[in-house]
């Protein structure tokens, strides 16, 4: 066991941890999690209009569930399993050298966050997500809102209700996208139990551009079809296939667009229910939207648009059919160093693009990752991302246990960007061992490993030294001693480009061998892969797409 280990972690023989004794000897992280998603200055539960937070019971034992107001992660090893940049400069950052004691307390930069905006709506507030959890004596971070630059569902009318005019955002194809809020919609006051349409009909809105250089050119872009035609409901156009699966808000299905061929995936949600859980749900998937709908990269699921339904809400997303890196490591178990270095150097860009544009995930986790037949790696779930100010870290607490970074659990200054580095790290650990960090530990033993101890988790010996450094620099506690994703890009466990030279495809094929049975034509989809290649120098040729795409089976869902 390496020394930096610190000591070894025993499993529970902890006893549970008394979080109301935090060695950080702040008084407000007896329980972490109920009171981080208060926003400064006002500890009230908005959401519910102030209603205090239901005292706990002292007199029992309490699960976490109990004590934190947290409800576990469906993705909890503990629980059944989930069934479920671009050009960014290194900001003076020398670089890194494996061998050096980097890896140990090097003082790296802090992320630049000059200007961050807080774009994010305060979702997750009163309940939990299912592959994730979040405080119920929530606010949603007021304090830290901008409503200005975001749509959502404050106050019918209110013409805060505009969508982030900062940055631009555009489509792939270089054209300034529009609001992806159906005007009523992003009026619709979540406040009001009763809050409906007027007439109930199905509608679409103006719709950000698809991604058309990865479209295949014989076949009309999705602008050019369901995406940005307005003149009947999208829903129209996307036909609903098999469900992939389901999330905490609703349903994810295989959509096929009948008039193009062209597939998605449909995350369809309830709208009008007259309840807390379908607003919360509506709620969060219209963060998710106005967040997505602006963003454009190889390695962030696209958005293609959205339709708002008598009874549903539907959001059209980029299909990435192989599945979520968890999936894959529960069907083919732990993945081999240059699939690890190859998927974290995906997922850094992916990171360095969004934190490029102040937003944190929030909750980074092989769930939460999808993976193409071609070993491209796609960020998705944006429920719980965030855009963010620098004068207003976040406070909320929110995120997956295992994968949480410790200032998130103790929230003692609130966080910021670096919170995706810490998950990042945790992400690379699932990946070498098919499990997250502290996974031997029950739900509040891990909360208390993250939070109030100076463990590191254990890292497998087999793993490279570039690697070990790798994780442990995204494993610093002190959040700003960890580098930022565009840092980490320079890092030789992802700087050295062999792996992307080999090229996804060899990549994927080489994690999971079984699966290229040769029994699989290749789609459309699969093609367009092969202009999509991130690296510079790994752009594959279609025959090694067809190649490789052909028997590249897909998880079972
Ligand atoms: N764009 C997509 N392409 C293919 N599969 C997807 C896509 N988006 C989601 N899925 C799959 O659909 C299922 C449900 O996804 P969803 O994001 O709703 O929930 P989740 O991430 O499992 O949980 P939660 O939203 O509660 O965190 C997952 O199995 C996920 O892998």
């Amino acid at each position: 066991m390496p020394g930096w280990w610190g000591k070894k972690s025993t499993k529970s023989k902890d006893p549970l941890p008394n979080l109301q004794n935090s060695s950080s000897g702040n008084s407000t992280k007896s329980s972490p999690s109920i009171k981080n998603e208060r926003s400064r200055g006002d500890s009230r539960n908005r959401d519910n209009g102030g209603t205090p937070v239901t005292p706990i019971d002292s007199s029992r034992p309490k699960s976490f569930d109990e004590v934190s107001g947290i409800v576990f992660s469906r993705n909890s090893p503990r629980k059944s399993p989930d069934s479920s940049g671009y050009g960014v400069s290194s900001s003076g950052f020398s670089g890194f050298d494996s061998s050096s004691s980097l890896d140990r307390n090097y003082p790296l930069p802090r992320p630049s966050s000059d200007q961050i905006h807080v774009a994010g709506l305060g979702a997750g507030s009163a309940s939990v997500s299912g592959s994730s959890m979040s405080s119920s004596a929530s606010s949603d971070d007021h304090s830290n809102l901008d409503h200005g630059q975001l749509g959502g569902f404050r106050g019918q009318g209110d013409a805060k209700l505009s969508p982030l005019p900062s940055p631009t955002p555009r489509s792939r194809s270089g054209t300034t996208t529009s609001s992806p809020l159906h005007p009523r919609l992003a009026g619709l006051s979540l406040d009001s139990p009763s809050a409906r349409l007027d007439d109930g009909k199905s509608e679409c809105h103006r719709l950000p551009l698809p991604p058309s250089p990865s479209s295949p050119p014989s076949l009309p872009t999705p602008r050019s079809s369901a995406m940005s035609d307005c003149s009947s409901s999208n829903s129209s156009k996307w036909k609903k296939g098999k469900l992939l699966g389901r999330g905490t808000f609703g349903h994810v299905y295989v959509g096929f667009n009948s008039e193009n061929g062209q597939m998605c995936a449909i995350k369809e949600v309830r709208v009008f229910s007259d309840d807390q859980s379908s607003k919360e749900s509506l709620k969060q998937l219209n963060q998710e939207i106005m967040l997505l709908s602006q963003l454009s990269h190889p390695n962030i699921v696209q958005y293609l648009g959205s339709d708002l339904g008598e009874e549903t809400l539907s959001v059209y997303l980029e299909y990435v059919s192989g599945g979520s890196i968890h999936k894959l490591l529960q069907e083919y178990g732990p993945f081999r160093e240059p699939v690890i270095q190859n998927y974290a150097r995906q997922i850094l860009s992916g990171l360095a693009y969004l934190h490029g544009r102040n937003t944190v995930h929030r909750d980074i986790k092989g769930a939460n990752i999808l993976v193409d037949p071609n070993g491209e790696v796609k960020l998705a779930d944006f429920g719980m991302a965030k855009h963010i100010t620098s004068a207003s870290s976040m406070l909320s607490f929110k995120g997956s246990p295992y994968w949480m970074a410790p200032e998130v659990v103790m929230n003692t200054n609130g966080y910021n960007l670096a919170v995706d580095i810490w998950s990042l790290g945790c992400t690379i650990l699932e990946m070498a061992t098919s499990k997250p960090p502290w996974s031997q530990y029950e739900g509040v033993a891990a909360i208390f490993k993250i939070g109030n101890s100076k463990d590191m988790p254990e890292i497998p010996d087999h793993l490279s030294s570039d690697a070990k450094s790798f994780i442990r620099l995204c494993l610093q506690r002190e959040p700003s001693a960890r580098p930022t994703a565009s840092q980490l890009l320079d890092h030789p466990f992802v700087r050295d480009q062999s792996a992307a030279r080999v090229g996804s495809v060899n990549m994927t094929k080489q994690a999971f061998p079984q699966a290229f049975d040769g029994s699989r034509t290749p789609t459309a989809l699969d093609l367009r892969g092969s202009r999509r290649s991130l690296s510079p120098e790994g752009e594959f040729t279609s025959r090694q797409v067809l190649t490789v795409s052909r028997g590249m089976t897909s998880p079972r869902y």
